[in-house]
């Protein structure tokens, strides 16, 4: 907790409103809004009217839930944990696990841009607060999912990381000198730390033990919060400032899911009063209230490793968020009871939840799969909270007069309480405080009824719960005695195999030891008998050895005398043989000159046989050609002959062959002749055999052929 920088003790002034009862209009200074432009689309309005003017004022309005996907940090990547998170489309998300699709108002990815959630989700909320709505715009998400980097991101300068509360800080500003009207902006800063309520602005005010009240209004709709210090600021600067300031003091700590864990649930106010004119009547002032709310980090204890004051701290969280689950179920359940009075946290943003408050719910999740059970959680919070409706309602603009009247009158109030407190002793107060504190202790008892309730409740189930534990301590006792007298039956007879075992490993080594002594023994009568046997084979080596060595002198001597007559023998039979040699050259060296005598004839005289040979061949070479050519020129003749016979027979066949066909042709004419003859002899015959006695046949067939015989005969067939 950063509560180090403490303020002197002094007592706590009345709220400072400015004397002349009308509402500080501070001169502007020139803007300067340098925030690094992105590529988001600019065109605010056509968006703004899409996403509010779905509004009906009998069902009211859902409240707008967007979904802020963050990217994988460092021990996500380091633990190489993969995406299960994939947004599609502006309005759709898919979770890969259970391939189960979520939809929201928008789904941003984890490359969105904060200017661009600014333009998109911001921008148009910001318009209808200066159209004199109250609005809210709460964070909710795991722990380390990027709610603070949303709400508040870089405070320190007009870099791309800065945040919504920045950002609006400054297009407030820009907004409003457009406008060109005069207007009052008064900011507030609370933290809501183990259900405990604290001022920002004014920390010193929690250690004074001056406690922060919250009070639904008249009509119980809305909540009064007393005891909060709200700064009048004059410039974006001075927003941003008081912003600064009074963040320090908020309660962080380190656990393993964020080194900068905000423990408490943070809510930025702004207030702005706008002076509009109406023409031919008084001036009014038409109010509008933007609550920015970074909620604490849901968490599980086990996975932040949260200890002792950390884990009370993530307790108080998660039961807060819990009771703003309910809320939210109970809410969109229509139940006639909603418990928000369950929680601090609830109380104050009832009129978000329900009440006539324009609400906007940025969810915020991690996209890597180590964080799924939260992922799963913040889906399914969001999803329901959908579901909510609100019926947001303009401030009624307050006339100058009543405007002042009001601020009067808490002036009066406060005067009151603290002339009450300066002048008695004991416990005074003005009638309406004390109105008040009625209420509210109302309120506590309502409040401690309903807790005593659930209670009794808790105290019934766990009465029941005990009875359950006795049974279940029975039964595990029952289990561990049995597991008891297993594990000792189990060990007897581990025992007993072990012994058994150990048994028969003795066994096996004495009688191991009885071969060996057996064995010893045996190589001990082996070694003397072999030790017999060597010492007596080398005496009868030696000896043999002796007699081998007389053998081998006689041998000596014996060999050394036949290779003395060897040798005499050899050089005496080289000698024959030299002369031998001597003889057979002389004889060859004769031959040699004999046959090259002969040589010299031979080839004399088959010289001359070879000439008369050649002389001869000569001759009968030409006559053979002579020959040849005589029957070639016979062969001619001959020839001519032939092709000349050879044509006339072809001459001869054309001739024959022409007659032929001549021939057939006639034959062919012979044929149909006596086709009709035939045909008109039967007519004849018929014509006669009806008239006279019928010609025979054979008559018949002579008269027919008469007539063709009459016929000259071809000369040419005279030829063939
Ligand atoms: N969209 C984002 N882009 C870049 N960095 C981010 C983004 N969201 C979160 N971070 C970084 O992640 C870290 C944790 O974010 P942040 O403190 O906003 O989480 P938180 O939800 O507010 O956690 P807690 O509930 O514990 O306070 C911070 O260092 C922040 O800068």
């Amino acid at each position: 907790m950063r509560e180090s920088n403490k303020q002197p003790h002094q007592r706590q002034k009345p709220q400072s409103i400015p004397a002349n009862s009308k509402p500080s209009i501070p001169t502007f200074s020139p803007r300067r809004r340098t925030y690094p432009k992105s590529s988001t689309p600019s065109n605010t309005s056509t968006r703004r009217s899409n996403a509010h003017n779905a509004y009906n004022s009998d069902k009211g309005t859902n409240i707008q839930v967007v979904l802020r996907c963050r990217g994988r940090n460092e021990s996500e990547l380091a633990a190489e944990s993969p995406v299960i998170l994939e947004p599609s489309g502006h309005k759709d998300v898919l979770l890969t696990t259970s391939n189960k699709r979520f939809s929201f108002d928008r789904v941003f990815d984890q490359n969105t841009t904060q200017e661009h959630i600014y333009a998109e989700v911001v921008q148009p909320i910001l318009d209808q607060v200066l159209e004199g709505y109250n609005c809210t715009i709460f964070a909710y998400g795991q722990t380390g999912s990027g709610k603070t980097y949303t709400m508040e991101g870089n405070l320190e300068q007009r870099t791309d990381d800065a945040g919504i509360i920045p950002r609006v800080i400054d297009n407030l500003y820009e907004a409003l000198e457009t406008k060109g009207t005069e207007y009052s902006i008064k900011v507030s800063l609370l933290e809501l730390y183990n259900e405990e309520l604290r001022d920002l602005l004014n920390p010193s005010n929690h250690q004074q033990g001056r406690q922060i009240k919250i009070f639904e209004d008249k009509d119980g709709s809305g909540v009064i919060i007393q005891g909060v210090d709200e700064k009048y600021i004059q410039t974006a600067e001075e927003g941003l400032d008081v912003l600064r300031s009074g963040i320090k003091y908020r309660s962080t700590g380190t656990t393993k899911c964020n080194d900068k864990s905000s423990r408490s649930h943070c809510i930025f106010s702004l207030t702005i009063h706008i002076r509009e004119s109406v023409p031919g009547k008084e001036d009014v002032f038409r109010i509008g209230k933007l609550n920015l709310v970074d909620l604490a980090g849901s968490e599980n204890i086990n996975r932040s490793g949260a200890e002792l004051i950390r884990a009370r701290e993530a307790g108080m969280i998660n039961q807060s968020l819990l009771t703003l689950g309910r809320v939210i179920n109970h809410l969109v359940e229509h139940s006639t009871h909603i418990p928000y009075r369950e929680s601090k946290l609830t109380r104050l943003l009832k009129d978000s939840l329900g009440g006539k408050t324009r609400t906007c719910i940025i969810a915020t999740v991690s996209i890597a799969k180590m964080n799924q059970e939260e992922i799963i959680s913040t889906l399914d919070y969001a999803n329901r909270a959908k579901n909510i409706r609100n019926r947001p309602e303009a401030n009624q603009p307050a006339n100058r007069n009543i405007h002042i009247r009001d601020l009067e009158l808490k002036i009066e109030q406060l005067k009151a309480d603290l002339n009450a407190s300066y002048d008695k002793n004991g416990v005074y107060m003005t009638h309406k405080s004390y109105e008040l504190m009625k209420e509210e202790n109302q309120q506590l008892k309502d409040s401690v009824k309903d807790r005593q309730d659930r209670l009794d409740k808790a105290k019934h189930d766990l009465v029941h719960t005990e009875s359950k534990l006795r049974d279940v301590t029975a039964r595990i006792d029952s289990i561990i005695r049995e597991c008891d007298q297993k594990v000792d039956k189990i060990k007897l007879e581990e025992e007993q195999v072990r012994t058994q075992q150990t048994n028969e490993i003795l066994d096996y080594f004495g009688k191991f030891e009885q071969d060996l002594r057996s064995l010893n023994k045996e190589v001990h009568i082996i070694g003397k008998r072999y030790n017999d046997i060597y010492q007596h084979h080398i005496q009868d080596d030696q000896r043999q050895i002796e007699s081998h060595e007389t053998d081998i002198d006689k041998w000596k001597s014996i060999v050394q005398e036949s290779m003395e007559q060897q040798i005499q023998r050899l050089k005496e039979q080289n000698k024959r043989q030299r002369d031998l040699f001597k003889k057979e050259k002389q004889k060859e060296q004769e031959a040699w000159t004999r046959m090259q005598q002969l040589v010299q004839e031979l080839s004399t005289s088959r010289q001359d046989s070879l000439d008369t040979t050649a002389t001869s061949l000569n001759n009968s070479l030409v006559d053979g050609i002579g020959l040849l050519e005589s029957s070639k020129t016979n062969m001619d003749a001959e020839n001519k002959k032939l092709s000349l016979h050879i044509k006339q027979k072809r001459d001869e066949i054309g001739i024959m062959e022409s007659e032929v066909l001549e021939d057939q042709n006639r034959y062919k004419k012979i044929q149909s002749r006596l086709t009709s003859i035939s045909s008109l002899s039967e007519a004849q015959q018929q014509f006669l055999h009806s008239r006279t006695k019928q010609p025979s046949n054979e008559e018949l067939r002579k008269r027919t052929l008469e007539e063709p015989e009459k016929e000259p005969v071809p000369s040419k067939r005279l030829h063939r």
